[in-house]
């Protein structure tokens, strides 16, 4: 039984949610079930506070988890990043009230609330820049307005808490984020291959297309090289002798890219298809 612990509430809980079930996991229908088991798939979850996932996985008491990057580094816990899942991606900045700060050596001396104290002691550590960090649980980007501190340190996705609040990032972001899958540092526990396996076929599912189109003979090597598919694409004779069909894989986001040049190079009845599931 693999037992996997997925975030209770929060950014990281709905869509970690939603991505185990597209990989054919059972998963809670009330919030406040704390334990599910799923015995036809050999998996058992755990929901848990996102920030407590790394403690869990690093101590061993659950094999695998969802969590944030940001968490796993800040928690200092023996557990390492098994796959990046593509959502909940974020950035880590510094902000300050409007103007009052344009780099970060001007944090010197300075107090910087956060969240994520290890993550933000650690890279003053590494620019050597000595200041003090205010931990507060969150609502992070209040604390310059209320007087505890000159400047923060938190997640920016769309930046409209820190505009909100009068605030403004300065220095390189101190970090780049998003949902991730762990495991302990050491062995993979038995039974993580095929989750890995599942959720990767739902990443590949989202973040791919099926693209079919018809091709002159004349013209199928220029095509092929638009398209040349994870493996190789597969091309398939027409009836007439003349045209083939071709089939491949593309990223979904470049579909429109692939399908202008596929039509400037001479394709025809171009295709594009969503992929439901995969194994690769
Ligand atoms: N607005 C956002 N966009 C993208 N990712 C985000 C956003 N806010 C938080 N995250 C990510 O979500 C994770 C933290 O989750 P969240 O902030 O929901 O939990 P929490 O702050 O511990 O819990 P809560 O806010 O419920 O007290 C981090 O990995 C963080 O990078
Ligand atoms: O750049 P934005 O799109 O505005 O998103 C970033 C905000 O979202 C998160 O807050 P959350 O809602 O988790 O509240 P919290 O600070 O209490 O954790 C994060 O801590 C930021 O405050
Ligand atoms: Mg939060």
């Amino acid at each position: 039984m693999l037992r996997i612990a997925v975030p209770n509430k929060g950014s990281l809980s709905e869509p970690a949610s939603t991505l185990l079930a597209e990989a054919g996991y059972r998963q809670r229908r009330d919030p406040k079930e704390l334990v599910l088991l799923d015995e036809a798939n050999g998996v058992e979850f755990f929901f848990i506070r996102p920030r407590d996932v790394a403690v869990y996985v690093g101590a061993g008491t659950v094999d695998v988890g969802i969590t944030g990057r940001d968490l796993l580094i800040d928690s200092g816990a023996e557990a390492i990043e098994h796959r990046a899942l593509g959502f909940a991606r974020s950035t880590f900045r510094f902000a300050a009230p409007g103007g009052s700060m344009s780099t970060i050596d001007e944090l010197a001396g300075k107090r910087i609330a956060t969240s994520y104290d290890q993550v933000v002691r650690k890279h003053l550590g590494e620019k050597g820049i000595d200041a003090t960090v205010v931990h507060l649980d969150g609502a992070v980007e209040s604390s310059v307005q209320l007087g505890v501190a000159d400047a923060i340190a938190d997640v920016v996705e769309t930046g409209s808490t820190l505009r909100a609040a009068g605030l403004t990032v300065f220095g390189e972001p101190l970090m780049l984020s998003e949902a991730v899958l762990i495991r302990r540092t050491g062995e993979e526990p038995e039974g993580l291959n095929i989750l890995d396996r599942r959720i990767q076929g739902v990443l590949v599912a989202r973040g791919y297309v099926l693209i079919d189109y018809d091709i002159h003979r004349s013209h199928l090597d220029e095509a092929v090289k638009v398209t040349p598919g994870l493996q190789s694409p597969t091309v398939s004779p027409l009836h007439d002798g003349e045209w083939y069909a071709v089939r491949a894989m593309v990223k979904k986001d470049d579909r429109n890219k692939v399908m202008d040049s596929l039509y400037d190079a001479g394709a025809r009845a171009i295709l594009v298809t969503p992929i439901l599931a995969c194994r690769l």
